[in-house]
């Protein structure tokens, strides 16, 4: 079946049904109007099953490294803000689900360009894994010295029963409407996608108190400015 799918995506028989142009539909509404979004239903639960799998393999083969904070010459690991392991997915990789999950995103993409006029050029993602203890502490994600990263995208892929008391949740820090800020706690509950505006959004992840896994990339513009 998957493989079905990924030979039609890849001849370019599949395009965006009106399912996922209702779907596009509503994050572009939210994120206009809040500069967030979640949505449960962008990947199906084989996908979803699909990409867990395959990255469970992958970071058994132990080919996951401990993430770095900054970019350039200033990337450094400092686990006392960020403590999860990732592994960069590879835009023409030829395993199947993840042919999948590209082309699912470059259809968003296109979609976002030709309504919204993004001018999304690029695309980055990791597979990322936080265990117990680990946390990511409030940052945005934009770097300061490159403003391409323009829409954040986390999708979550924990086990079926992920509770409150696991901890691991995204805090997105939203403006309250008086100048403060009130925070909104996103359960990493699996199939899950958390959108939101990288240069806008401050965020966190709580401490994990069970292992959790996600894919986290980045929609990106053309550089408007690169201060190196
Ligand atoms: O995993 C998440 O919920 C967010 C991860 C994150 O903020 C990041 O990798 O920049
Ligand atoms: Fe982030």
């Amino acid at each position: 079946m998957l493989g079905q799918a990924h030979e039609q995506y890849a001849a370019g028989l599949i395009g965006p049904g009106d399912n996922e142009i209702n779907t596009y539909e509503a994050i572009i509404a939210a994120l206009a109007a809040q500069d967030y979004c979640i949505s449960d239903a962008f990947f199906s639960h084989s996908e979803v099953a699909q990409l867990r799998q395959n990255m469970l393999l992958q970071y058994q083969q132990q080919d996951f490294h401990q993430a770095a904070i900054g970019n350039l010459d200033h990337e450094q690991v400092v686990r006392s803000i960020r403590g999860d392991q990732i592994h960069w997915l590879d835009e023409r990789t030829h395993n199947a689900v993840e042919a999948i999950f590209f082309n699912k995103v470059g259809q968003f993409i296109q979609y976002l360009n030709q309504t919204c006029y993004m001018g999304i050029e690029e695309s980055e993602f990791h597979y990322a894994v936080y265990t117990e203890g680990t946390f990511y502490q409030k940052h945005v994600d934009a770097f300061q010295n490159d403003d391409r990263r323009t829409l954040s995208m986390v999708l979550y892929l924990n086990e079926e029963d992920w509770q409150d008391d696991f901890g691991g949740q995204l805090t997105l820090y939203l403006p309250d409407g008086n100048g403060a800020e009130q925070e909104l706690n996103v359960l990493p509950l699996v199939g899950r996608l958390a959108i939101f505006n990288s240069k806008t959004i401050p965020h966190e992840v709580k401490p994990v108190k069970h292992t959790r896994y996600s894919i986290t990339g980045w929609l990106k513009t053309r550089p408007m400015s690169l201060h190196i």
